[in-house]
């Protein structure tokens, strides 16, 4: 049975891109994890419900990793009731996983900003690595609580990931690829094309679900329409 270290990486990904997805199978490589999933965030506990429900977002996830066997999409957070906080599905991970596999939670500098904002932030690391990856326009918070848990529990190399369970930081300086969703929401909003920005299965699936265009109609998280 594999027993390598493995991971995981959450997102709103409304919709998933390129700038999620290479950072992915970067993170695989750099790290040797035997698989990373993508997990979507049903009900974000710290921004507004996105206007696409959680069911078309990890659907997208989905397509996007259909080839790539070592990218998985992990639903756990639409099957859990109430906010979806990162600290509970990092607990459910562990109880699946065993006491002793390497777990990495990959977390993009932006989240990390305001990490001291999330759910029992500090207990992430009973469970996990926290796996910190760079992204254009965003810095490291220099002083501060945050900064200051990072730099006391920084590890210097991705072995030192793979040879404990949890509780290390490492930051991973990975290709930066300057996109987000917000700006291909607006660039469908607007009637322009979002190719080449994400995979080509998830702008299908987008244009026929009619997803992110101006008067399309508004989803809430659970997938009902709400208007
Ligand atoms: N281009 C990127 N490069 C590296 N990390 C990214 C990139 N885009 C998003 N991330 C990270 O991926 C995780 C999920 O991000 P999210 O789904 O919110 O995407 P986003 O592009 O930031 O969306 P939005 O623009 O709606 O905020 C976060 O940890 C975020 O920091
Ligand atoms: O657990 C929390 O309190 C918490 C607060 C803010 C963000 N998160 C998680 O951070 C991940 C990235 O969030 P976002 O907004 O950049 O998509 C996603 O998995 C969220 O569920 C988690």
């Amino acid at each position: 049975m594999a027993s390598g270290p493995v991971g995981v990486f959450g997102g709103t990904f409304n919709p998933v891109h390129l700038g999620h997805l290479r950072s992915a199978v970067e993170l695989v490589e750099l790290l040797g994890l035997d698989y990373l999933n993508l997990m979507p965030c049903a009900r974000p506990p710290h921004r507004e419900a996105p206007d696409c429900s959680a069911e078309d977002r990890a659907r997208m996830v989905e397509l996007a990793v259909r080839d790539e066997p070592r990218l998985r999409c992990d639903r756990r957070e639409l099957r859990r009731a109430g906010a979806s906080y990162s600290v509970d599905s990092l607990a459910e991970l562990r109880a699946e996983l065993g006491p002793g596999r390497s777990l990495c939670l990959v977390v993009g500098f932006d989240a990390v900003a305001a990490l001291d904002s999330w759910h029992r932030w500090r207990a992430l690391l009973d469970h996990a690595h926290l796996v910190v990856i760079a992204r254009p326009g965003w810095q490291l918070p220099a002083e501060g609580d945050v900064a200051r848990w990072l730099r006391e529990h920084r590890a210097r190399d991705g072995a030192a990931l793979a040879a404990s369970p949890a509780g290390r930081v490492l930051v991973a300086e990975l290709r930066p690829l300057d996109i987000s969703s917000t700006e291909i929401r607006a660039l469908l909003a607007a009637g322009r094309s979002a190719r080449f920005l994400l995979p080509e299965p998830v702008l299908d699936y987008i244009e026929s679900h009619h997803l992110y265009r101006r008067g399309s109609p508004a989803h809430d998280n659970t997938g009902n329409t709400t208007g």
